[in-house]
């Protein structure tokens, strides 16, 4: 396993209005990594993730994804004011004017990080497959003229598609229920779904946020392994939020561990385990207090 770092995050903070949701963040993910982000209740997990992802600005600091052959600021791609050193550097400028016109989370996507959703978000009135065909729209040929004139590569990316999604279908375990409606899947499908619907995006990262939120003791089981097989066999880092510490112990290579915005361990599942800040923050003792997991 490569050890360089595919994530680098750095004094993130994120407010909304008064409330100081993430506090001078500072951690490292390795390439082909299990890692995992875990915390009480209102920790700012999620508000990690979404940062991570671009679906929130963040307020300060830096993000940096090493993935795809190049280095992405996720910030900056969301487009950012202009500052003053702008105006007299003429290609600072037309970039930060092209992230703002066109930046998004899109951009993060493409650089190489994909995620799922706490709260299962498919289109549950799309048949399996198709959640699957959507989620590659910007890797397929597109151009309005191949679609009309059905072009060879217009129809070699369709295929392609395709495969790739009853690839990753079979991967999850989905491939008799490709042509059933998504919200007719057990809970458990659907955030098998929702995994495989990331992974068509071909992330070299993916986050996974709850993975196991709501599956029974044996559906936890083979997502455990589902999440190894991604390191293991397709090179992918993982970084999930999950509250099943029998989970994280399990499978994480690298834990992170915020209260109240900030982090307060990290390392692996041996040294959380017995760190006293950790135990503390989970069971709402004060430091020094004798507590044990
Ligand atoms: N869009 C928002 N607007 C205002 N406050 C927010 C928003 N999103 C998160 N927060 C606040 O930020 C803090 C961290 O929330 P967050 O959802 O990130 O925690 P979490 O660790 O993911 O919690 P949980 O484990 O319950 O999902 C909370 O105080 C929450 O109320």
């Amino acid at each position: 396993m490569s050890q360089d770092s595919i994530l680098k995050v750095e004094n993130l903070v994120m407010h909304f209005g008064g409330i100081k949701a993430l506090n001078d963040v500072n951690f490292e993910i390795k390439r082909g990594s299990v890692s995992a982000l875990i915390g009480p209740n209102g920790a700012g997990k999620t508000t990690v993730f979404n940062c991570l992802t671009g679906f929130y600005k963040a307020t300060g600091g830096s993000i940096m994804l090493h993935a795809s052959g190049k280095s992405t600021s996720v910030i900056e791609v969301l487009g950012e004011p202009f500052q003053v050193s702008d105006y007299l550097n003429p290609v600072a400028f037309i970039k930060r004017l092209k992230y703002k016109m066109f930046g998004g989370s899109h951009l993060v996507n493409r650089a190489g990080l994909a995620r799922t959703f706490q709260n299962i978000r498919l289109f549950k009135e799309m048949s399996v497959v198709e959640n699957l065909l959507v989620a590659q729209h910007m890797r397929v040929n597109r151009g309005m003229f191949a679609g009309i004139l059905k072009t060879k590569a217009f129809k070699e990316s369709e295929e392609e598609a395709l495969e790739r999604a009853f690839y990753w279908l079979g991967v999850v375990d989905l491939k008799e229920f490709a042509n059933r409606l998504a919200g007719e899947l057990s809970y458990g499908q659907q955030r098998r779904l929702e995994i495989a619907r990331a992974m068509c995006t071909n992330p070299e990262i993916v986050c996974l946020d709850e993975p196991a939120a709501g599956l029974n003791p044996s559906e936890t089981e083979a997502l455990t392994k589902m999440i190894r097989v991604l390191r293991d066999e397709h090179n992918t880092t993982v970084l999930l939020i999950e509250h099943d510490m029998g989970m994280v112990m399990n499978i994480s290579d690298y834990i992170v561990v915020l209260d109240h915005g900030e982090v307060i361990a990290r390392g692996g599942p041996d040294d959380i385990k017995s760190n006293p800040k950790v135990i503390a923050a989970y069971l709402g003792a004060e430091e020094g207090e004798e507590v044990t997991l």
